[in-house]
């Protein structure tokens, strides 16, 4: 079954798909083994951390194909990544949708904002005409060689046009071919309704901290409408606080016996790696005394 579908199967029937933000391969080892069953490259994600750069259209198809293969190299759950907009114009979001099959993604997401994109939980975010956006899901959906391959459409109108424009947009993409919506930014659990009932295809909830949208539970926003929620950057977040911590006590300390406690074992980092099945593959290969 293609990436695509499972992707596809997933969202029929998790109610909703729970989907987790992993900026590197081993974070997506840790995730899968934690049951999560589908996951997530966040464009953000890849411009703070492969980059060290924020999260302003700087990083480019080829830096973010790179991070997707690398994650679908190591886990075989299906992966949604962050296309922004698509990096250029028809030829060009062709160009990415055929390198996001060829990395083995299951589905991207592709958003509304004018090519000098921002983060979509910040000030000064502008879109592009509503049939410039249809252009870019043809594009894309004409682009794809399995049909099952998923675009789909985030709205980032809600902060630029309000509710109606937002919904109007939203279904104006389902009719150019998107396949789900991504409700960029919600500031209300209503809106998933109206998305919904306007759409009738798969709806997304962006759960990430620190920005325009509460916290929701995933069953709330499921009696919303919502078929799959995302945490983008929630495992990013956390691991990005710790290692500050370490990096102060490393310096304030001149040891790490007050953070060690807080570190992840050798034996659990092999547990996720499956290191020792390595190991004895190499034990049964390899001769010893030669
Ligand atoms: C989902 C997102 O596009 C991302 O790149 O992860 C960001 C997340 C964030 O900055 O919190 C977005 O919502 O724009
Ligand atoms: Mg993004």
């Amino acid at each position: 079954m293609s990436q695509g579908r499972r992707f596809r199967e997933l969202v029929a029937t998790e109610q909703p798909l729970q989907i987790a933000g992993t900026i590197n391969a081993y974070m997506a080892l840790m995730a899968k083994t934690a049951g999560f069953k589908a996951l997530y490259l966040s464009g953000a994600g890849v411009a703070n951390a492969s980059f060290g750069l924020p999260d302003l259209a700087i990083t480019t198809l080829n830096d973010v194909v790179t991070d997707a293969e690398r994650i679908t190299g190591a886990v075989d759950l299906p992966l949604l990544v962050d296309i922004d907009v698509g990096w250029g114009g028809a030829f060009n979001i062709a160009r990415t949708v055929k390198a996001m099959e060829r990395a083995g993604v299951a589905a991207v997401h592709m958003e509304d904002q004018v090519s000098q994109k921002r983060c979509g939980h910040r000030p000064g975010k502008e879109v592009v005409s509503t049939a410039e956006m249809q252009d870019r899901i043809k594009a894309a959906v004409d682009a794809r060689q399995d049909s099952n391959f998923v675009v789909m459409a985030r709205t980032d109108a809600l902060a630029v046009e309000g509710l109606n424009a937002a919904i109007d947009r939203a279904a104006a993409y389902v009719e150019a071919g998107a396949d789900m919506i991504f409700a960029e930014a919600m500031t209300d659990l209503s809106h998933y309704d109206q998305i919904k009932a306007a759409v009738g295809v798969p709806v997304l909830a962006n759960m990430t901290e620190f920005g325009q949208t509460e916290l929701f539970h995933k069953d709330l926003l499921a009696q919303h409408g919502v078929d799959m929620v995302l945490y983008p950057l929630s495992a990013f977040r956390a691991a990005n606080a710790a290692a500050f911590k370490v990096f102060e006590a490393l310096l304030r300390d001149g040891h790490q016996n007050a953070v060690v406690d807080t570190m992840q074992t050798r034996s659990e980092l092999y547990e996720f790696l499956n290191y020792h099945s390595y190991e004895q593959k190499l034990d049964a290969l390899f001769a010893k005394d030669k």
